[in-house]
């Protein structure tokens, strides 16, 4: 169920004008700062906020104007919001229960989707006695047990401890891989890496990039993106070191705890991880995550000058950033060959979305 919606709206001095185009059980990731829009956009979505106006439908069928237990979607925000004197499968029975099913159907629909989230232990447990990521997960099951056409995630895991956040994520990404049209809203890139297909970058109530997660995230076509996200980004299937290329080269790195060998995985590094060294045929650094390049161009980055490497393999669109005092030492411009070296330590390895 494709969604598309077109939304302004104001909020005191602010004013929201945005487009979003979702394709059917993909998931788009909106991704900006504090004070974007993002929860904005998301209530226009759910109706719980007026718009000044607003073009909403999900397979064909139009939401504007709907109240919103009518919209057919389902809300993930960062706190659970479980119904206290409720246990866990009445929470997620509630929402088959709400749109008409029996009481026997319902509990069904709710013991299939806690076995989803791998809760089915605390099914018979009030919400006072679970932990945040217990809950998360039952809340989880409530909105999909809703079957809704869309679903929308407000920045699910920013109330999880980080010890719970991974697994949550883990769990989200499996049940998105077959799950209704998604909009996570995130100010986390490794959000968006790890769940969506396509990301929307929020600045000021516009929608100033869009496309492809990685690619948006690994080679920013805006400075403010490039802000957003300032990471360094290489895409490949997760092995027990690290990462393999589809080249066949592996980066070292630290898995998080939700990396699944095998799977698609990402490793991400900041500029100021990767080290330069004029290319004389010595490696120097550590002998793993070194790698050829040549210098693409020179960017200013504030204190710093931001280099931008091209190359076969891994090396291909890497940034660095070094003093200028370095630049002029090594004599770097467009064209200098250089040695990059990453230290394995500095370099994380996260699941990715699959595409
Ligand atoms: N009830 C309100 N009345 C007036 N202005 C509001 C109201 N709620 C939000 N705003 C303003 O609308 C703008 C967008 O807020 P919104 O919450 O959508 O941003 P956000 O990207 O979700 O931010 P955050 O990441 O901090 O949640 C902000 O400038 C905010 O100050």
């Amino acid at each position: 169920m494709s969604l598309a919606a077109r939304i302004t709206a104001v909020r005191g001095s602010f004013d929201l004008d945005v487009d979003l185009e979702v394709p059917t059980g993909t998931v788009l990731a909106l991704l900006g700062p504090n004070g974007s829009g993002k929860s904005t956009v998301l209530g226009c979505l759910a109706g719980l906020i007026t718009p000044a106006s607003a073009e909403i439908t999900v397979a064909g069928r139009a939401l504007a104007g709907l109240p919103p237990h009518r919209r057919g979607i389902g809300l993930l925000s960062q706190d659970a919001l479980l119904f206290p004197h409720l246990s866990a499968a009445d929470n997620v029975a509630f929402s088959p229960r709400s749109t008409g099913a029996g009481r026997r159907a319902a509990r069904e629909r709710a013991f299939y989707w806690l076995a989803e989230v791998d809760a089915v232990a605390l099914a018979d447990r009030r919400p006072g006695q679970l932990s945040g990521g217990q809950a998360q997960r039952v809340a989880i099951a409530r909105a999909l047990a809703a079957e809704p056409d869309l679903l929308l995630l407000d920045e699910p895991f920013a109330a999880l401890d980080v010890d719970a956040a991974p697994a949550i994520r883990g769990l989200l990404r499996r049940v998105l891989k077959t799950g209704p049209t998604t909009v996570l809203v995130t100010h986390d890139p490794l959000d968006a890496l790890a769940l969506a297909d396509h990301v929307a970058v929020l600045n000021d109530g516009r929608v100033v990039e869009r496309g492809p997660t990685r690619e948006v995230l690994s080679a920013p076509r805006t400075a403010f993106t490039a802000r957003i996200a300032g990471l360094n980004l290489v895409a490949g299937t997760a092995v027990a070191e690290g990462l393999r290329t589809a080249s066949g080269e592996v980066v070292s790195g630290l898995p998080a705890a939700d990396v699944v060998p095998g799977e698609p995985a990402v490793a991400v590094f900041p500029p100021n991880a990767v080290a330069v060294y004029a290319s004389d045929g010595e490696h120097r650094g550590s002998p793993r995550n070194t790698t050829d390049a040549v210098v693409a161009a020179l960017e200013p980055h504030g204190p710093v000058i931001r280099v931008r490497a091209e190359g076969d393999g891994w090396a291909n669109g890497l940034t660095a950033d070094l003093t200028p005092a370095a630049v002029a030492e090594l004599a770097l411009e467009p064209g200098s060959a250089v040695t990059l070296s990453v230290k394995a330590a500095t370099v994380a390895i996260h699941p990715a979305a699959a595409s």
